[in-house]
């Protein structure tokens, strides 16, 4: 593999995932979303929760959330609501719609990882490089991919499938169970090369991929929130420290202001791009980005902790915030 093949695979994602972001824009109606919970907010029965810790109202209705627009796809029939031969058709077509959107998944993440994986072995890219890129866009990106997925309720276990046996490679890999294998996965992302490396911090995170993957799936704004501030959080707090990191936190010898700045920055810029391409929270509502503000402010302390991993600690409190904040 040639320099030029890996910069041109580099582009070709650089620019695909920005134009599927507009894409995915051009059809959620988020204005429209919010005439109807203004709507909904103001039918009889409708009683709206009190402030909580300066969280958005909560305006629920029986057991139906509206400050958040629920469904990816918006109103879309799913198979296990119609009967007989017509459910039939619909699941069995969602079946086929999960499968291919998983095969998508599959071939494309063994592309991303190669490609990684090509610049590292060429040495156009130091490990560490390799590493750092390999998280801050991983994960995103299969989020980016969950729109390919049906509105079934298995839709999440299929796509939870690759982070699995991605996390069950990595730990083949990482304890050397097969004698020979020619499998890097788990030395390209490992910062020394070193297989047992990868068994922590990278297993956490994809471990951390699939929980969130089948527990909040793409119908609640935790994923896209507890994603970015693992990945974009966490990676631009190493970009931004490592380049104007000077001033140090006073009780770290490493982390820096400049770097928890970038934190913040970066998970707080990315949370509002995701959120907004999948299009499940209100983010007209200025208590919303105060609210996002507060987790990635949360998260960047979090991550100064010297005890655990970045990549339990930083996902478990933007999880935990943000499902108290917005909900499941
Ligand atoms: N708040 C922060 C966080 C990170 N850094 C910079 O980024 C480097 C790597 O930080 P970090 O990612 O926390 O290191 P590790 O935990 O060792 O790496 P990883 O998260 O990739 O496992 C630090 O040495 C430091 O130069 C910083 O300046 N300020
Ligand atoms: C280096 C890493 C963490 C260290 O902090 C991340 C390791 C990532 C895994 C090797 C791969 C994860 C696979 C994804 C869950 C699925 C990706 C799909 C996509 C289409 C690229």
């Amino acid at each position: 593999m040639t320099q030029g093949s890996v910069r041109g695979g580099a582009c070709f994602f650089a620019f695909a995932c920005p134009a599927g972001i507009l894409l995915r824009r051009s059809y959620v109606d988020q204005p429209r979303a919010e005439i109807r919970r203004r709507e909904l907010a103001s039918e009889p029965g409708v009683r709206q929760l009190p402030r909580l810790l300066g969280a958005p109202r909560r305006v629920l209705m029986g057991e139906q959330r509206v400050t958040r627009i629920k469904d990816f796809h918006g109103v879309r029939m799913s198979g296990t609501d119609l009967d007989g031969a017509a459910g039939m058709l619909v699941q069995s077509n969602m079946f086929l719609n999960d499968l291919a959107g998983l095969v998508i998944c599959v071939v494309l993440s063994f592309l991303w990882l190669f490609l990684w994986q090509q610049a590292r072995e060429q040495e156009i890219l130091s490990s560490q490089v390799v590493r750092k890129v390999i998280h801050i866009t991983t994960a995103p990106a299969f989020l980016l991919l969950w729109p390919l997925f049906s509105a079934h309720p298995s839709a999440r276990v299929f796509a939870a499938l690759l982070p699995f046996f991605t996390a069950v490679r990595v730990f083949v890999a990482g304890k050397q169970l097969i004698p020979n294998s020619k499998d890097t996965i788990a030395t390209s992302v490992s910062r020394s090369g070193a297989p047992a490396e990868a068994l922590r911090g990278p297993l956490y995170y994809i471990v951390v991929i699939v929980l969130t993957t089948l527990v909040f799936w793409r119908d609640s704004p935790v994923s896209a929130i507890l994603v970015c501030q693992m990945c974009f959080g966490d990676g631009f707090a190493e970009v931004v420290g490592k380049r104007f990191g000077t001033t140090k936190w006073w009780w770290s010898k490493t982390k820096s202001v400049a770097g928890s700045a970038g934190f913040v920055v970066g998970a707080f810029s990315s949370s509002l791009v995701f959120l907004t391409y999948f299009g499940n929270l209100n983010l007209y509502d200025t208590e919303t980005l105060w609210c996002l503000l507060f987790i990635s402010i949360a998260c960047s302390l979090v991550e100064l902790l010297p005890i655990g991993d970045d990549n339990i600690n930083v996902p478990v409190t933007a999880a935990a915030l943000s499902a108290f904040l917005f909900g499941f």
